[in-house]
């Protein structure tokens, strides 16, 4: 492990930017509609603040005077090994952000040794991002599809392409009060972005016989929004596929229990990163209680407001196993490609690595609750 200033000028000569200032750059980028779509939260975006806020309610106690001249911060998850307990959250419509669209995150996660979580709205189909990175371990995120065969057909393809869990969205049944989207006049479905693993669907395509514009727009729109979906939905899904299934989206102890009880896989803790329902518990604050109902059955990951080696640090003491990033990466990417979100995860790697070091752990197992106080 360099120090900070060591690692940052042998890789680029540039010292590091910061979340932000990333967030910075791509405001300066982008028009007014793809940008106020990708930082704002729903409402009053109180939960969207409260995601960072809750990061304060703990510091880190560290220990010191211990040999930690050696970090290794990865981990295994499904049997697979990932260099740092980070991933690259599902964020669809990338194409809105940059040209190199889900493909250079794709890479960045690939040559970073982190696994992707494809969208369901993704620009580029879920085959063309795994053709990009045969080797990255990548999961799918699904959007439940009304037409159940369509979604089967798309949990099939995954496990074609070569994607190795699904990832079912469950907190974005209806979309939430998106004031920023409504002000500006801005939905990237009624554009049209999103669409192509609709469009490479071959369900898809006997359902919407006429792939005009329209037709397509209706057919997604009419198919993404299920606020009827159960818990007995997931049973269904569990006997179309073989890939470990990953719940995103609990915030309730009781609903993590649920997912254990059906033999479900692993547990996303998450609010859609403040985008759903405002107002909702901050995800870290939401974390110690589904830690302790599940009590180690199946992994527990959780999203929403991690910015910097600490916070991952911190969710990692609490219990998580691994944690994702959504904006983050997606500010890398408008600013730079691939190549910004190289730098995201880079920077946040060594931030990490000094982190675990002045923290007096040297891999992630070591850290627990012993490492953490309560404000
Ligand atoms: C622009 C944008 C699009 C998103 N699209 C999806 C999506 O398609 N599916 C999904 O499960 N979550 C989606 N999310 C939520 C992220 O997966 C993640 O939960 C959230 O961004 C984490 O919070 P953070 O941005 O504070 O890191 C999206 C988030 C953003 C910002
Ligand atoms: O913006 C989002 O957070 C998101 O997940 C989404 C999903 C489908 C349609 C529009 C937005």
């Amino acid at each position: 492990m360099g120090n900070v200033f060591t690692r940052i000028g042998e890789s680029t000569g540039d010292y590091p930017l910061f979340a932000g200032e990333w967030e910075k750059r791509a405001r300066e980028i982008l028009p007014a509609g793809p940008f106020g779509f990708l930082q704002s939260g729903a409402g009053d975006e109180v939960t969207l603040g409260q995601n960072r806020e809750a990061f304060n309610d703990y510091d880190i106690l560290p220990r010191v005077l211990r040999d930690v001249s050696n970090v290794d911060p990865s981990i295994q998850l499904f049997g697979q090994e990932q260099s740092l307990p980070l991933m690259l959250a599902p964020v669809g419509f990338q194409g809105i952000f940059h040209s190199e669209k889900e493909i250079g995150s794709v890479k960045a996660a690939a040559a970073a040794g982190i696994p992707f979580v494809a969208s369901t709205v993704t620009s580029a189909s879920l085959e063309e991002i795994a053709a990009a990175a045969p080797k990255a371990v990548k999961w799918f995120q699904l959007y439940w599809s009304k037409n159940l065969d369509l979604t089967a057909s798309m949990a099939r393809r995954a496990e074609e392409a070569g994607y190795q869990a699904i990832v079912v969205t469950v907190d974005t049944g209806l979309l939430g009060w998106r004031k920023r989207d409504y002000r500006n006049g801005y939905s990237p479905l009624k554009l049209l972005q999103g669409a192509a693993n609709y469009i490479h669907d071959p369900v898809f395509q006997d359902m919407v016989p006429q792939l005009t514009e329209k037709h397509i727009r209706d057919a997604i729109l009419d198919n993404i929004h299920h606020p009827n979906l159960s818990w007995d939905d997931l049973r269904f899904l569990r006997n179309q596929t073989k890939l470990p299934i990953v719940v995103k989206g609990i915030l309730h102890p009781a609903d993590a229990r649920q997912v254990v009880d059906l033999g479900l896989d692993a547990i996303i803790v998450s609010n859609h990163g403040g985008r759903q329902l405002d107002g909702a518990i901050a995800s870290v604050r939401a974390l110690p209680a589904i830690v302790q109902e599940v009590d180690e059955a199946v992994p527990i990951l959780m999203d929403g407001g991690v910015r910097s080696g600490a916070d991952v640090f911190k969710a990692i003491a609490l219990g998580a196993d691994s944690v994702l990033i959504g904006r983050p990466y997606v500010y890398g990417l408008v600013a730079d490609g691939q190549a910004g979100v190289s730098r995201v995860i880079g920077d946040l790697r060594t931030e990490l690595e000094l982190t675990y070091a002045l923290s007096g752990v040297t891999r992630t197992a070591e850290i627990s609750s012993a490492y953490l106080v309560k404000r």
